[in-house]
């Protein structure tokens, strides 16, 4: 069984680090091992004799860097070691890594970056304060303009950390060797995109240590699997759930089927769309397994609603920015069955999020806004829509609404009220296309129609989302998708 990949944030890293070294790891000796696992990735990226430039910062990182250059050194690499600050200034574990350099520290801005075979970026880590000025912003922008090859050590200088944002400017490496787990920084945008192929390291440091405060998370599948459904032998459909579907007016219909289609699909044992009465018909004559209502506005829905089996609804997909759609909302939320709010659901509320502030009552809830959406839902709380971090906004969105919510992207976020969140990584850019979003909405509730959690059904959804249309590529339309889904699951499942 694969278990869940813990991101730690640099907080809890520097938690983990204090617990191995209380536990009887010296500091230095991490260090060293963090230096061995560099200059080993070095090596396989560098050929014999090369020409290596250590860019060493004034903290750890660059503790590591001195490590790093020592191997380097004793391994046939002529190595230049470039010094961002004064080396009488190094303190604690990074003076001592600097006391077994015997070669000379020059500044990094008399470094020759563009004759070097391979670049060793140890400039910053997960110490970065600020935005880089002055002569750390210079020695990252001559890195990057000497068109060499870079091995980040921990995360590229420049990186955070936490929000994989770019402090002023950052470090485009071809690889990153990491210390015990990846941070959030690898996986969300820019963060992902300049740290390359990234590669952790054991130093040492157990990566699934208790540490205090949230918990984040890549999106694999250790993290929901064994939530997953699977039907047991004295299944019956109703079982495995009945999923809801309310659908757009006549020329607006066939968003609601897309997100049916995958609700079936991904095993909720019945799907049934509910239509305004004008578009009965074109419903109809498209509909197949997925079944057919006819729902008059939010007084219509209010009576499919008294039928219990209905224990999973989605809305929003085309059905229209307006009041009646608020109101429809309203309907769904006090149903209290498992909701999944997309689109126009999400628009609909449009600076009104505090209509749906903890108005979900502990049932299972989902929204799924793109950046877009999520801009005009938030609008007004500056405290949700202004952190640089897509973690941190999503977590906040989160904790405002009591829902879970998924902040969709290429580095889509899913972010549960009691601080839980997954970032996801396998998707592509071919899933941009529409209707992508209104599958992953019926993937999403045909998995809490077969009562998963919602945190888990909207990880796992994600997931399947984005592995179906990676496996399919390019040509990929969104009717495509919930026909790719079986095979995804039967790998899952396997
Ligand atoms: N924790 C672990 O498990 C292990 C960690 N290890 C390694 O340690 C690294 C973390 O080390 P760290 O905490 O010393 O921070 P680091 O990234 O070197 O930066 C701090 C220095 O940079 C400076 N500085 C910051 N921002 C700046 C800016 N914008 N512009 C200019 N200066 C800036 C800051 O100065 P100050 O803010 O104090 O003025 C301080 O001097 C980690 O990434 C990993 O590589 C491994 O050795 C083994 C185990
Ligand atoms: N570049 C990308 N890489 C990976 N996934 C993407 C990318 N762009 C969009 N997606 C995914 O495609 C889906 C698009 O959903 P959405 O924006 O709601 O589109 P639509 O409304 O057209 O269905 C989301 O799941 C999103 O995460
Ligand atoms: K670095």
């Amino acid at each position: 069984m694969t278990r869940p990949e813990p991101l730690p944030l640099a907080y809890q890293m520097r938690q983990a680090d204090a617990a191995a070294i209380a536990a009887g790891t010296p500091g230095l000796t991490l260090m060293k091992r963090a230096g061995h696992a560099v200059a080993e990735a070095a090596l396989r990226m560098a050929p014999p004799g090369a020409r290596v430039v250590v860019a060493a910062g004034p903290g750890n990182n660059g503790g590591d860097g001195f490590v790093a250059a020592a191997l380097l050194a004793g391994r046939d690499c002529r190595v230049t070691l470039a010094l961002l600050g004064d080396r009488e200034r190094l303190r604690g574990d990074a003076a001592l890594a600097a006391a077994e350099w015997q070669g000379q520290a020059i500044p990094v801005r008399e470094a020759a970056f563009d004759e070097a075979d391979l670049i060793v970026d140890a400039l910053f880590g997960t110490g970065l304060q600020r935005d880089l000025e002055g002569e750390a912003r210079q020695a990252v922008e001559r890195m990057n303009a000497s068109g060499r090859p870079v091995l980040a050590v921990d995360l590229p200088s420049g990186i955070d950390s936490d929000s994989g944002a770019v402090r002023g400017a950052a470090v485009l490496a071809q690889r990153t060797v990491t210390f015990a787990a990846r941070k959030p920084g690898h996986l969300l945008l820019p963060g992902r995109r300049f740290a390359g192929t990234v590669e952790v390291a054991d130093i040492g440091i157990d990566p699934h240590a208790r540490t205090s405060g949230v918990e984040t998370f890549a999106n694999s599948p250790g993290l929901w699997r064994e939530a997953l459904p699977r039907p047991g032998l004295d299944s019956h459909k109703y079982d495995r759930g009945h999923t809801l579907v309310l659908s757009g007016g006549a020329t607006r219909t066939g968003a609601a089927r897309l997100a049916a289609r995958a609700a079936l699909r991904i095993g909720s044992g019945l799907v049934t769309v509910a239509s305004p009465p004008e578009a009965l018909g074109i419903n109809a004559a498209q509909l197949t397994a997925v079944m057919l209502r006819g729902c008059d506005g939010p007084e219509g829905l209010y009576a499919i609603l008294k039928d219990e089996r209905f224990n999973a609804l989605l809305l929003g997909p085309a059905l229209g920015v307006h009041a009646a759609t608020r109101a429809m909302v309203t309907v769904a939320i006090h149903a209290r069955r498992s909701l999944l709010l997309d689109a126009d659901a999400l628009t609909s509320f449009e600076g009104l999020a505090s209509e749906l502030h903890r108005v979900f009552h502990g049932a299972p809830a989902v929204l799924t806004p793109h950046e877009g959406e999520f801009a005009r839902l938030f609008k007004g709380h500056p405290d949700i829509l202004d952190p640089p971090s897509k973690l941190e906004r999503a977590r906040r969105a989160a904790a405002y609404t009591g829902a879970v919510v998924v902040l969709k992207g290429m580095d889509t976020v899913i972010a549960a009220p009691d601080g839980r969140a997954a970032i996801n990584e396998n998707g592509t850019p071919y899933l941009a296309t529409a209707g992508s979003g209104d599958t992953l909405g019926g993937i999403v509730a045909g998995l809490m129609a077969q009562h998963m959690p919602a945190f888990e059904a909207a990880c796992a959804g994600v997931f399947i989302h984005a592995a179906a249309g990676a496996g399919f590529g390019p040509g990929l339309i969104a009717e495509d998708l919930a026909d790719l889904i079986p095979g995804v699951l039967r790998q899952l499942l396997s």
